[in-house]
């Protein structure tokens, strides 16, 4: 249909640079070419023009100061990019590799990640390219006051909800959130991922990483198997990852990897997670570590990776868990996996395979769970963090994890019963991009053109 190849080629020519953008972009297009072709109607309304353009866009200026009194300069990025559904909701990510095209290409996932959800929220992400790596506890307090005193003016309750994202974790959340209160003098709930003591949701930690196992567990028994007793790989040490592992260990799997951007570590015996929580969570050391407390684990530092390979996946595995970002597994890694007996992936990161890989997945017809599916779980509880703060109530561990659970079932099903309506059962990139997008697009039309 060359129609969804203009409108690429148009994104390539107005937004130039954006390569992560074009590539989130193209995926969803690409899926929905059917959909295009049974429903006149989205191209009437020009909805796919509209839906690749964010409704608005904030780049500002973060000023701060380090700890040798040296002034030091950022660049701030909120994108609001679809409000058909609900509010904004979506990350902060701080991290050196942020762009202007990173941003947009999780502002653009978000959007079909929430619709998929069931729950009213819009699609919105946001950043900077300050480097939390190194800084000390001031610094980052400095950075996080900073960066809101220009966001303040931009989010709200019921307009944009930010959370964390790779480098915001509950520290971050706390430094914005006050400076939020000083500046707006509301106490109000403008970020999820809050501390329990004052107006955060259990589970919300865990959720993104619970999240993804639960969504294969899904995939798995659809195809009458599961996880346990099963070796599996899983990347990154961060939120995402810590959780996966400890959800494998509840269902009865045995995670034997993690990594981080230095390296990887292989544990056969299973990766010890008290020690990796104490590591990452309480004292943010390096990976490095973890093999002097676990001398029979290896540590294989990422250039010593095979060629052309990210070593996590030439682990043998009946399952992975990609949770460190984006691009991390590309058509060699799935190729190692599959060789190795690898029959499902589920990825807790945004993205982490690249098309090539994504392809031979879908190719192989092993259970392949994309991002936008599998990590929804992570914005899902953050609006369960809402609606408590909403409702003035706390609601116990146990009922957001069944909430959790149940929010990721009914993905898994939107996903693949949509796939099998478009002919592709077992295809759930088809699946998820149409059942999200169609969402979207119908409340859009609903709503008029504005
Ligand atoms: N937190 C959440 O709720 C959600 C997160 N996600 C996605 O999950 C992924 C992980 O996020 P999260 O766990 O929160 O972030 P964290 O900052 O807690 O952890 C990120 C982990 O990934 C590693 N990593 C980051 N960048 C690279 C890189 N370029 N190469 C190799 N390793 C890298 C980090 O290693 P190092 O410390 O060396 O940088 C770290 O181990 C991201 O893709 C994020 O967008 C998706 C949905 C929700
Ligand atoms: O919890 C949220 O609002 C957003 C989580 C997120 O950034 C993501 O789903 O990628």
């Amino acid at each position: 249909m060359p129609y969804v190849k203009e409108v690429f080629e148009y994104l390539k020519r107005s937004s130039p640079y954006q390569k992560e953008f074009y590539q989130a972009a193209e995926e969803v297009l690409e899926s929905l070419r059917p959909l295009m072709l049974k429903y006149p109607k989205y191209r009437k309304h020009k909805i796919i023009e509209r839906i690749v353009e964010p409704e608005r866009q904030i780049l500002f200026r973060v000023n701060w100061v380090d700890d040798n009194g040296e002034i030091q300069v950022n660049k701030g990025y909120r994108i609001e990019f679809n409000s058909a559904l609900g509010p904004y909701k979506g990350g902060l990510r701080f991290h050196p590799s942020v762009t202007a095209g990173v941003i947009k290409f999780l502002g653009f996932e978000q959007i079909f990640k929430n619709a998929l959800t069931g729950l009213q929220i819009g699609g919105g992400k946001g950043g900077s390219d300050f480097d939390p790596k190194g800084k000390s506890d001031n610094e980052i307090m400095r950075f996080c006051q900073a960066f809101m005193s220009e966001l303040f003016r931009h989010i709200g309750a019921n307009t944009d909800v930010p959370a964390g994202d790779i480098g915001v974790g509950a520290r971050e959340i706390g430094y914005m959130f006050g400076m939020y209160k000083k500046l707006a003098n509301r106490y109000e709930g403008i970020l999820t991922g809050k501390s329990i003591n004052w107006g955060g949701s259990l589970v919300r930690t865990e959720a993104t990483g619970y999240g993804a196992v639960y969504f294969a567990k899904y995939m798995l028994e659809a195809r009458g198997e599961s996880l346990e007793g099963k070796r599996c790989v899983v990347s990154g040490s961060g939120n995402v990852a810590i959780y996966t592992i400890e959800k494998l260990y509840h269902l009865g799997a045995i995670p034997v990897t993690c990594s981080d951007s230095n390296g990887m570590v292989y544990d056969s015996e299973g990766i010890d997670l008290v020690l990796l929580k104490e590591l990452k969570e309480a004292s943010r050391q390096r990976l490095t570590e973890y093999v002097k407390h676990r001398p029979h684990a290896k540590y294989t530092p990422s250039e010593e990776y095979p060629e052309g390979c990210n070593g996590v996946y030439n682990i043998e595995c009946y399952a992975a868990f990609p949770s460190a970002t984006q691009n991390e597994l590309n058509l060699n890694d799935a190729k190692n996996l599959l060789e190795n007996g690898c029959f499902c992936v589920s990825e807790g990161a945004n993205m982490p395979s690249t098309p090539e890989a994504v392809d031979l997945f879908v190719e192989s017809k092993i259970c392949y769970g994309p991002g936008k599916a599998a990590n929804a779980g992570g914005v899902s509880t953050s609006q369960l963090e809402m609606a408590q703060n909403a409702s003035m109530v706390n609601w116990t561990f146990e009922e957001v994890d069944e909430r959790l659970a149940q929010i990721m079932k009914n993905i898994y099903n939107s996903a693949s019963q949509t796939a099998a309506e478009f002919g592709e059962p077992t295809n759930l990139v088809l699946g998820a991009n149409i059942a999200g997008f169609k969402k979207v697009a119908d409340a859009m039309i609903e709503q008029g053109l504005v």
